[in-house]
């Protein structure tokens, strides 16, 4: 301690930080750890802490409405275990309570709980809120930890623990005396677990346990905080492992986390946590409570989700839970919140939307030559850890366009929405317009604003070429014969000609119009439908060497959509035209 102090004192500062202020965390031993090979197979018992920890962290703790609409959707989302305040910390924590149980609003099959530190007049206030319930967990803290008893208790270790097997006595004696209808469960949190001895946490447990007397169809919650995050993942890891066995009624006793965000880690310690032993997780929804938060049980949930294990927890409308607990906290949700942000399925940049793009039509290829549809076919996609629809989200906002996106994005927003699959070549042309609007306006085109652009550019160009009428078009001796009536630099004409295809027939009537202005030749012709059924559409996409009015040649796109095809590849021929001119 004191050489690591004068290291750091006798080190230049090259970032001007105090840094020998602090102290490393110090490892645990532990070198028989089994925890790194453990893999999580299955979800642990859940408990949400939106209504407590999180709501005691507000700047605006939810009003009794804003409480009932949060307790509805943990409920709805399947949410077992629930703590729904501090009663004793004010009327308003009482009456939620007194409502929740007189309004019958708790399911047989969910368990609400209540926190009370281990003082008698907040104990017993706290077991009265529960009066009429069917079954319901009392749960009980201190302050275990060596800063905690010198600078808050001004105690040593005998009389903290006093306090917690006195606070649990007085639980059950109150319980007895004001709840002969319930069931009641206990749980005990010896706060500030991380930062405490380990052999003193187990001491102080195992003397709670000896009161409460946990044996089968009686068990003991013992919920080990990381009220502050103070280490790295591993770290408590090992501690919940050590701690687990230690217990001498390990088979009666719940092993409860409760871990706290301060290091951005909380999630990943959890998960160790988890592989170290843990049969339950208290947290909040995208991470409230207090600070930096708890840990966050949705990232946490649908983690187990995207490995395949169920996780108990229905996640399948995340904008919905998300709307739900920003009106309840009154706080936004980050759009790149895991999972649930407005952008974690969006991808800007060109090489991101190109490798999704093929992802996703290889998916949709796969699952037909599977045999079932794609939403039951195993996810695989670049960049995509979980299908966006498996949330309730559209693939819409998966690819949206700025100045970093390349040909795929743009080709994937004219496919997506409008279902018309560009030509590679076509695509990196259509590109180059998109691009300039992007540098030259900066930020993001939306959606619609490329679609105007594209129909702009390749579909709604009527000069000096406009397509009328197709009288009939038809085969005959080996020959394509088209008759139409095309608008030629504002004068109608009715074009008779044959060619060996409809739009070489259409090129040899122009050319005999004009033949010089009009003299342009086929590179390359694609086509496909729009739509399955009898309304359906067709696109045709044709790339044309085309003269300019400069006396130059260029090579165009151009694209048609009709209910006809041919009548579609004869505008295809005419939108490259008009473009050219
Ligand atoms: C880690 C956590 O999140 S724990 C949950 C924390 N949540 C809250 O505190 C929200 C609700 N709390 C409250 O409304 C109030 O703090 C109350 C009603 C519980 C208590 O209020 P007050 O009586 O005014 O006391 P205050 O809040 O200042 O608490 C500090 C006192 O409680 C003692 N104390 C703190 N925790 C505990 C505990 N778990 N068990 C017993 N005593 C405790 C402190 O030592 C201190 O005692 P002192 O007054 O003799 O110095
Ligand atoms: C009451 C306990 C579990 C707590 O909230 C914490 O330690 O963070």
């Amino acid at each position: 301690m004191t050489l690591q102090h004068e290291r750091h004192v006798n080190t230049q500062r090259p970032g001007g930080m105090p840094t020998h202020r602090y102290t490393p965390f110090p490892p645990i031993d532990l070198p028989d750890r089994t925890w790194p090979s453990a893999t999580i197979t299955q979800a642990p018992r859940w408990l949400s802490t939106d209504l407590r920890d999180g709501n005691q962290a507000l700047i605006d703790p939810m009003s009794p409405a804003r409480k009932m609409r949060m307790f509805e959707l943990l409920v709805q989302m399947g949410y077992k275990e629930i703590e729904v305040g501090f009663p004793s910390a004010s009327e308003t924590d009482f009456s939620f309570v007194r409502q929740l149980v007189e309004g019958d609003h708790v399911p047989e099959d969910v368990t609400i709980s209540v926190l009370t530190q281990a003082r008698e007049d907040l104990i017993e206030r706290t077991v009265q809120s529960l009066v009429g319930i069917h079954h319901a967990n009392i749960h009980m803290y201190n302050a275990l930890a060596p800063l905690f008893r010198r600078v808050v208790f001004h105690t040593g270790k005998d009389e903290i623990k006093d306090i917690a097997v006195r606070g649990t006595e007085l639980v059950m004696k109150h319980s007895e005396n004001w709840l002969d209808k319930t069931v009641i469960g206990y749980e005990y949190s010896p706060e500030i677990f991380t930062s405490t001895e380990l052999p003193y946490s187990v001491e102080v447990c195992e003397a709670v346990s000896d009161v409460w007397q946990p044996e089968d169809g009686r068990e003991i919650i013992l919920n080990l905080p990381a009220t502050v995050e103070v280490a790295t993942p591993n770290v408590y890891a090992d501690q919940i492992e050590w701690f687990g066995r230690q217990l001498t009624r390990r088979e009666n006793t719940v092993i409860s986390l409760h871990p706290h965000n301060d290091r951005g880690t909380g999630v990943a310690a959890t998960e160790l946590a988890m592989m170290a032993g843990a049969d339950r997780v208290e947290g909040c929804l995208f991470g409230h409570g207090e600070r930096t938060g708890n840990v966050d049980l949705v990232t946490l949930g649908m983690n187990l989700f995207s490995q395949g294990v169920e996780p108990m927890i229905d996640f399948s409308d995340i904008d919905e839970i998300r709307r739900t607990v920003e009106y309840c906290t009154q706080l936004p949700v980050h759009p790149r919140h895991p999972y649930a942000g407005d952008l974690v399925y969006t991808a800007f940049s060109g090489s991101h939307q190109d490798a999704i793009k093929k992802g996703l039509e290889a998916l949709e290829a796969d699952a037909a030559a599977a045999g079932h549809p794609v939403e039951e076919h195993p996810w695989e996609a670049p960049y995509l850890p979980i299908d966006p629809k498996d949330v309730g989200r559209s693939y819409e906002a998966v690819i949206r366009v700025n100045s970093q996106s390349g040909k795929g994005g743009v080709a994937y927003v004219i496919k997506s929405e409008h279902k018309l699959d560009l030509p590679r070549r076509l695509q990196i042309e259509f590109s180059g317009a998109v691009q300039k609007h992007t540098d030259g306006e900066g930020g993001e085109i939306s959606s619609a604003d490329i679609w105007s652009a594209f129909r702009a550019e390749y579909l709604d160009r009527e000069a000096p070429l406009k397509l009328d009428e197709v009288h009939s078009s038809g085969t005959r001796d080996g020959r394509d014969y088209l008759d139409a009536t095309v608008t030629i630099d504002g004068t109608a004409q009715r074009i008779e000609s044959s060619g060996n295809g409809p739009i070489n027939a259409l090129l040899n009537g122009l050319a005999e119009v004009d033949g010089s202005r009009f003299d342009v030749r086929l590179l390359d012709y694609a086509e496909h439908a729009l739509s399955a059924g009898g309304d359906a559409y067709a696109a045709a996409y044709v790339e044309l060497v085309v003269p300019t009015s400069h006396g130059t040649e260029d090579v165009l796109w151009g694209v048609g959509v009709h209910e006809n095809i041919v009548t579609a590849s004869l505008q295809a021929v005419i939108s490259a035209v008009n473009r050219a001119s």
